[in-house]
């Protein structure tokens, strides 16, 4: 793994992995093809981080939510674009040298884009480019690495914690 990210995306990967394992044991979804329904998920939750950043809501002048909710958000859709790279088996990810840039609609339309293309192509370089509009989303957010991680971290554990109580 290289490339900007000073995210340690390798524990992150390694962390998710366990999850997706235990979900799927769990819900009995052995040998699924579970790509459609992570790409719709993952739609779903960068509309959920949209609408907490109100960056699009023009007719509205209430403030973005505050960044602890955003961050919670962001790392729903940062889980769903990990568990699709080892869905996809593209877990060697070698990030650009830069992420992408633009203002937030921009950044939200593009990765709703890259994730319809994903569906189709599913290519390596299709997840890569998703994984870094992420990124960039992520900075242009003002979301730090250590905080994404941290909060990555917080709600892995709650996923796990929803499994045991039989979410
Ligand atoms: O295979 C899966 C399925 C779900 N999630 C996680 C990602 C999000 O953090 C959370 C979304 O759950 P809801 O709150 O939307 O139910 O579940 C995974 O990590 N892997």
């Amino acid at each position: 793994m290289e490339g900007i990210a000073l995210l340690d995306l390798h524990n992150l990967l390694h962390l998710q992995r366990q999850l997706d394992a235990r979900i799927k044991a769990e819900h009995g979804l052995a040998g699924q093809d579970l790509v459609p329904k992570k790409l719709l998920a993952l739609q779903v939750e960068l509309s959920e981080l949209a609408n907490e950043t109100r960056c699009f809501k023009f007719w509205s002048k209430k403030p973005a939510s505050e960044l602890r909710v955003i961050l919670e958000e962001y790392v729903d859709a940062l889980h769903f674009v990990l568990s699709l790279a080892l869905e996809l088996g593209h877990t060697d990810l070698l990030l650009g040298e830069e992420y992408p840039k633009g203002d937030l609609t921009a950044l939200f339309l593009e990765l709703i884009a890259k994730s319809s293309q994903l569906a189709v192509t599913r290519s390596e370089a299709d997840l890569t480019a998703l994984l870094t509009t992420l990124l960039g989303l992520g900075a242009e957010l003002g979301l730090s690495e250590s905080a994404i991680e941290a909060a990555y971290f917080a709600k892995n554990e709650v996923n796990h914690q929803r499994q045991a109580d039989g979410y």
